[in-house]
């Protein structure tokens, strides 16, 4: 296909038909308005949407509708979201309405994707089929730098991976980002000399627009060796001036803080699919994109095609690699890594730091459950001879 395709699920107000919502959806992003117009000339007609299909789907019905490639700018995203989730979502005559998914042509699609990616991240760990183990520091907010580093250094000794502030941290007085982010690397170092291992630290550079680029670059003359950007909040196009900037060379976690407000209603907003697609286009290395086993509400299906949206081939992207977070522990990686691969970073903050023997025990608990799966062992049997492990199933049971 040259041209856009977009996938609605809608519920039409009750005069209106299912025919005349779709077409609704379809004038009002591409040519048309409420009424006939004047201003309508013959060459303008090309750029016309179309309805290509519509069939009954739960309460309402799902559509595929085109979008010719001319309407879009290429390279701007916020141009195409203006188009394919813009003005649609407040139609009248439409009671509810949410972007399933969007399938771009390759001329929309100019971007470069990911630097590291999903093998890049596991290049600089040394990795070549097990998941990762991440952890985010908690409490979220109020530990200061010397502490926070402290708990970073236990995580780092205990075996993860990778390690993050929270989505609400970044450069506030009880925590600047220089003494956290210099404290955290110092101690990260002294781990490296005890374990041989070079533990990543995404540190949270979200702020303003015209700032982050400078930010990220403060942070990596301070030995950064990973960026962190909450995508929603800061913009999508926060996300791709930090990734296509020169001077960015390490990988950038990607968190997605306030997008329940926007995917977790199933009838109406956008589901995850979508924003998974961009902000892999855009330059995210890995992302969050929900557990099947968590705290955070989510439907497995859709969690399965968005982590196939950041990993299947997509015009030459590198994968962006896919973070399951929020509420995991070690009793449940094991579902995690059943329904969603290998290829996965399994995070954990009050899994790891709410274990009974503290955070170090609790970094290697979540090891020895990604272990025990990988070596085909149940996490109970493996808990026999692993301490950390059978106190975190105490704790938390296993499932
Ligand atoms: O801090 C956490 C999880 O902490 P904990 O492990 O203590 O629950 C993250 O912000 C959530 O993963 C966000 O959810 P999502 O990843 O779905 O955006
Ligand atoms: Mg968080």
């Amino acid at each position: 296909m040259q041209d856009v395709t977009a996938t609605y699920y809608f519920r039409p107000r009750a005069d209106t038909t299912p025919e005349q919502a779709a077409q609704a959806i379809v004038e009002e992003e591409t040519t048309g308005t409420w009424t006939d117009i004047t201003t309508t000339t013959e060459y303008v007609r090309r750029l016309d949407g179309e309805v290509l299909a519509l069939e009954p789907s739960g309460n309402g019905y799902v559509t595929q509708v085109r979008y010719p490639a001319e309407i879009f700018e290429a390279g701007n995203v916020p141009q195409y979201l203006s188009v394919i989730a813009g003005n649609l979502f407040g139609l009248g005559r439409l009671e509810a309405v949410r972007l399933l998914d969007v399938d771009f042509p390759e001329s929309l699609v100019p971007f470069k994707g990911p630097k590291f990616g999903l093998e890049g991240v596991r290049k600089l760990i040394g990795t070549t089929d097990r998941p990762h183990v991440g952890t985010i520091i908690k409490p979220k907010v109020g530990l200061n730098p010397k502490d926070t580093a402290e708990v970073a250094y236990r995580a780092a000794i205990g075996g993860v991976d990778l390690i993050k502030d929270d989505e609400t941290l970044t450069d506030q007085t009880f925590c600047p980002l220089d003494e956290r982010l210099q404290a955290v690397m110092e101690r990260l170092d002294e781990a490296k000399e005890e374990t041989g291992r070079q533990v990543l630290y995404a540190v949270n550079i979200s702020a303003r627009a015209d700032e982050i680029v400078a930010r990220a670059e403060h942070a990596l003359d301070l030995g950064a060796n990973m960026l962190m950007i909450d995508v929603i909040t800061c913009g999508f196009t926060a996300l791709q001036a930090l990734a296509e900037a020169p001077s960015v060379k390490v990988p950038i976690h990607v968190h997605r803080t306030m997008h329940g407000a926007i995917t977790r209603n199933p009838e109406h907003g956008i589901a995850m699919r979508p924003i998974a697609r961009i902000v892999r286009m855009l330059g995210g290395d890995q992302l969050h994109t929900g557990t099947v086993s968590g705290k955070m509400s989510h439907d497995v299906s859709e969690l399965k095609g968005d982590n196939l949206a950041l990993t299947e081939p997509y015009f030459g992207l590198e994968p962006t690699f896919p973070v399951a977070s929020g509420g995991l522990h070690p009793g449940k990686v094991a579902a995690e890594i059943e329904n969603l691969g290998t290829n996965i970073v399994l995070q954990a903050g009050g899994g790891i730091h709410g274990h009974p023997e503290g955070t170090e025990a609790g970094a290697r608990a979540m090891r020895q459950a990604v272990d025990a799966f990988m070596q085909g062992i149940s996490a109970e049997e493996y808990a026999k001879e692993h301490y950390e492990l059978a106190r975190a199933l105490e704790k938390w049971g296993n499932r």
